[in-house]
């Protein structure tokens, strides 16, 4: 199973499920939604303090791994799978908790603004285990189908059981009073007289302010309207569906296709679904098919076929994947390489990462690749004029990926933008000594904040004047199956920004992966 099965609705999802309230034993439908088995008492008024003792095993896995984020630091995607299988959760549970997870972590800016008005203190003076607790009740209560009563008895139970029974009736209290209103109308009275776009948007879909206005500006830099930031930030709170990639030449989707995926509408030899245990699939596992997000696709697709007037060496061309842990856009172009009859170096500094790109180009004939465990800023003086095509993935912020990873837009501060700069620039540098004239160079991030995007090409570029930006929103099209993928920038006021290509997940349902190709004359 990924760890994204299962968690499907946006925190601002309604509550129309949710009229039950009577007592009885929970059970969950396919969806892991809890439902009522009918009996006619209704014990919502009653202490539900005072009756579950034990932690209902979903809500407890829901617990720990917000716990192991906040306070050792953990990812939930990396965790969640363990506790899944730690507690012995069956499929329903498991889409449960995963709902629970990640909806509490992509929510929790507004779940916390709804709390600051029901505790009675600021919540950095509550114990963290009790504010964990309090959060999964409040996404049960917001966004989630469970009667109110179940929401509050096992969300007090599970208190009660791991955090000790004094939190536990705090946790009641505060429940309680989240359990009076419903989402949308908690939202209202915490936007009320707010005169502020960039707070209101902060508040209604969970976004810490400065990434609402870092996402503002980068849909205005590419000639977007900035109304659409609505849809943008509602995009990052759904969970994403399951992209695959058969490596070309070597893989096949037949099988994929059999166990429910449907043909991707973007790319080409892609799929999609929604959830599904990938490991059943022999050819994921061989690793001829891969889990790739489309917009990772498209910009490794680009970069392969796009035209260059460089002179190969003894007809074979030279491919250099500067930054290419764990290798995910390594093991397409290297397939892709392998199929022109080109070399590729996929370079790497950090030793694990780089045994990952081994690993992930291991389907790919041997002969096409060779992994480089070493400074990508050192390859432009040890090989200058030497390859013909050079992808510069460069480390970001991942702004563009928030979906897959619930819990980063809290970890990720603005200053991690201004510290990643320096290096974003001194690879790109590198890459323009290494590339031969006539080569290009794709410069890709998974974020669209323009610091980390036009502002590092643009710097970068005025130091030569031998380079040339080529239309990367026309080369997206040249390799996309619609031939109109539009993440070009015809719209942009700038001329040099028209040229840079930004995809969206509200409009690509991809990761917000930007590309610039750069050929140097
Ligand atoms: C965005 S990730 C690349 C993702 C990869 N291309 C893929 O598709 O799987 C950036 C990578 O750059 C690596 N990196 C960090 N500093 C680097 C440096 N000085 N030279 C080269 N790579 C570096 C990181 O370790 C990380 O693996």
């Amino acid at each position: 199973m990924t760890s994204e099965q299962g968690g499907r609705s946006s925190h601002q999802s309604n509550r129309s499920g949710q009229g039950g309230n009577s007592g009885g034993v929970r059970r969950r439908d396919d969806a892991g939604r809890e439902r009522n088995r009918s009996t006619t008492r209704n014990r919502t008024d009653t202490a539900p303090g005072q009756r579950t003792r034990v932690a209902d095993p979903a809500r407890l896995v829901a617990f720990e791994v917000l716990r192991a984020v906040s306070a050792d630091d953990a990812y939930a995607n990396l965790v969640l799978p363990t506790r899944i299988r730690r507690h012995g959760l069956d499929r329903r549970d498991a889409g449960f908790a995963t709902e629970l997870t990640y909806g509490a972590l992509r929510a929790q800016g507004t779940y916390d603004a709804i709390l600051t008005q029901c505790v009675d203190r600021p919540l950095s003076e509550l114990d963290p285990a009790i504010l964990d607790a309090l959060r999964i009740g409040v996404h049960q209560l917001m966004a989630m189908r469970v009667p109110t009563h179940a929401a509050l008895d096992q969300t007090v139970g599970l208190a009660r059981a791991v955090i000790g029974a004094g939190p536990s009736g705090l946790v009641n209290a505060v429940l309680r009073k989240v359990a009076a209103k419903e989402l949308p109308q908690w939202l209202s009275e915490l936007t009320e007289g707010l005169s502020d776009d960039v707070k209101i948007a902060s508040i209604e879909h969970s976004h810490p302010e400065w990434i609402v206005r870092s996402m503002r500006q980068a849909l205005v830099a590419h000639g977007r309207d900035v109304s659409e930031i609505t849809a943008l930030l509602e995009a990052d709170n759904e969970a994403p569906v399951v992209n695959l990639v058969a490596l070309p030449g070597l893989g096949d989707l037949s099988e994929a296709f059999e166990a429910g995926f449907t043909p991707g509408e973007l790319v080409a030899d892609s799929a999609l679904s929604s959830g599904g245990d990938l490991s059943r699939l022999e050819s994921v596992r061989d690793g001829s098919v891969r889990v790739q997000d489309a917009g990772s696709q498209l910009v490794a697709r680009a970069l392969a076929a796009v035209e260059i007037t460089s002179e190969p060496n003894d007809g074979e061309e030279r491919w250099l994947d500067l930054c290419a842990g764990p290798g995910g856009k390594a093991a397409l172009l290297a397939a892709l390489a392998a199929e022109k009859g080109a070399w590729i170096l996929a370079n790497e500094p950090s030793v694990h990462r780089a045994k990952l790109v081994s690993q992930a180009l291991a389907a790919v004939p041997a002969d096409t690749w060779t992994v480089r465990t070493g400074d990508g800023r050192d390859i432009g003086k040890e090989h200058p004029d030497a390859f013909d095509r050079i992808l510069v993935d460069a480390p970001c912020t991942g702004l563009g990926a928030l979906r897959r990873r619930p819990e980063s837009r809290w970890r990720r501060k603005l200053s991690d933008v201004a510290e990643l700069g320096p290096l974003q620039r001194e690879l790109l540098t590198s890459a323009l000594q290494a590339v031969k004239p006539g080569g290009v160079v794709a410069y890709v991030t998974c974020s669209p904040h323009v610091a980390e995007t036009i502002a590092v090409v643009e710097d970068v570029m005025r130091k030569r004047d031998d380079l040339e930006l080529l239309d990367a929103g026309a080369a997206l099209d040249a390799v996309s199956l619609s031939h109109n993928v539009g993440a070009g920038n015809a719209a942009s006021a700038v001329p040099a920004h028209q040229k840079m290509a930004q995809l969206w997940p509200h409009i690509h349902q991809s990761d917000a992966m930007f590309l610039a190709l750069i050929r140097k004359n």
